[in-house]
């Protein structure tokens, strides 16, 4: 790898609020070529699988492997990783995950939170709860299949640079090696980027660890880093994958942008992605900064997920409700349900508005002639062959929706009252992470609430969504 100074035109430091950082060391022109990983640096499924083999059945996916790795090779207590391939690489990854939500909540599950982290898990919104159970499940699943996997190729666990492991310690229950796997897949899920191995560019199996570029901290406008996909001149063979032949996955150059030049010692950012802050939460541990009043006025892009609220109203209806859910789950319309302050003026996603139709149509039976009837009204709107159901169904769904947002208002400014009782003593300790996730408890309620009264004043002021 070209570590040179024309080679090599970034460098590690401290971000404040965000751990380390990658910071550029000279000023370059528009798409200059920051730095370049060679394939063979990378961590995925093409550099392990030669490593980890197939065990009679048992094939792992691309996190599993990855995150198996890192937990055979989990720096010690020196901080030193003795991988032979990667250990270098291990040892720079992030030590811990304490503030990680996705830590208390698989702590949480075990029966093995401390106070501070139910304390915590109390104060997060509903939204961000359901969230997290679903990453519990993820994980869970993978340190099943982990398990599983070590059980039958206990020779994987030898080749361990640790001397405290035992194939035998991959045990569902053993609570320590859970821990080091939590470790290995939260560095999987926070720091792994695409990385094209498989030609479906939808396959799980295009992610890689990717050293110094899992420095980049995100913003959520432009990115600093652009990330040119290695092709190959060799396209793979159907099935290649997992078999060592990968036709795609060299080299990876990141450049800097074409639309702004970098300038000596600034941080360069990289956009994960368009992700609300409740997904960057629930993914990352942290979510983007705004100012109060940023969302009301349309300045941030806050989102509002209402799907436990259009839940309800489907199952209030009974057997009515029960019908028209399975409607919306024929039509690909059943969940995704959300709220937005951008683009202005604040309104609910298309999905949330067809989803509202439907749970108010005017219908007593849950089949029938009138329910059909009713149903084609929908779908002609869903369509785009008609403006609307009813003059009524309009008004209904319009104050089930107004309904909703005063009660998510409601709720956050308990939310937000909560949180805020306790942020003064934390700040004030000036001790450890907690203060900081309690201001990123605080925005994700004040987003809710900014949200909600900004699609309230809408439907008021009568917008047409
Ligand atoms: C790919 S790593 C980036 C490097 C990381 N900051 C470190 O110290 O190793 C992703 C993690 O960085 C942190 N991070 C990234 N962007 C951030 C931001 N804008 N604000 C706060 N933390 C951020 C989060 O902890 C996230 O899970």
């Amino acid at each position: 790898m070209d570590v040179s100074p024309g080679g090599l035109l970034v460098e590690r430091r401290d971000a404040e609020g965000a751990g380390k950082g990658l910071f550029a060391t000279q000023s370059c022109p528009r798409s200059s070529t920051l730095f370049t990983i060679p394939a063979g640096a990378m961590i995925n499924l093409r550099t392990l699988s030669p490593l980890y083999p197939a065990a009679g059945k048992l094939l792992l996916t691309a996190n599993q492997m990855i995150t198996l790795h890192l937990t055979l090779h989990m720096p010690r207590e020196d901080g030193v990783s003795h991988d032979p391939g990667w250990g270098p690489y291990i040892s720079t990854l992030p030590q811990d995950f304490e503030s990680h939500p996705v830590t208390w909540a698989v702590r949480n599950h075990g029966g093995f939170a401390s106070p501070t982290e139910e304390d915590l898990l109390s104060l997060l919104p509903p939204t961000i709860l359901s969230a997290l159970s679903g990453r519990v499940r993820l994980f869970m699943a993978d340190w099943h299949a982990i398990c599983q996997y070590t059980a039958a190729a206990p020779n994987i666990v030898s080749a361990s640079s640790r001397t405290d492991l035992t194939s035998s310690d991959f045990r569902l229950e053993n609570h320590n090696l859970l821990e080091d796997c939590l470790w290995a897949w939260l560095n999987v899920n926070t720091r792994c980027i695409y990385y094209q191995l498989d030609s479906a560019t939808s396959a799980p199996e295009n992610m890689t660890l990717c050293p110094i570029l899992d420095f980049a901290n995100h913003r959520p406008n432009n990115t600093h880093i652009v990330a040119v996909q290695p092709t190959s001149l060799f396209p793979p063979t159907p099935g290649s994958l997992g078999k060592g032949r990968h036709g795609l996955g060299g080299d990876y150059i990141f450049m800097s942008s074409s639309e702004t030049p970098v300038h000596k010692d600034e941080e360069l950012f990289l956009r994960y992605g368009s992700h609300s802050n409740r997904m960057l939460l629930v993914e990352y541990g942290f979510g983007n900064l705004w100012d109060e009043g940023e969302c009301r006025d349309g300045k941030f892009g806050g989102e509002v997920d209402v799907q436990d609220m259009v839940e309800k109203l489907f199952a209030a209806r009974g057997a009515v409700g029960r019908a028209l859910k399975e409607v919306l789950e024929t039509e690909g319309y059943w969940g995704d349900w959300t709220m937005h302050s951008q683009p202005v003026p604040a309104h609910p996603s298309y999905r949330l508005i067809s989803a509202l139709r439907l749970s108010q149509l005017a219908v007593d039976e849950s089949e029938g002639e009138a329910f059909e009837r009713a149903l084609e009204r929908w779908r002609a709107v869903l369509w785009g062959q008609e403006e609307q159901v009813s003059a009524e169904n309009e008004q209904a769904w319009r104050d089930a929706l107004l309904l909703m947002c005063e009660r998510i208002a409601e709720t956050a400014t308990s939310g937000m009252a909560a949180v805020r009782e306790r942020l003064p003593r934390e700040r004030a300790s000036g001790a450890g992470w907690t203060g900081w996730m309690l201001g990123n408890i605080e925005r994700l309620w004040r987003e809710e609430y900014e949200v909600a009264e900004a699609v309230a004043s809408s439907v008021r002021g009568g917008v047409e969504f």
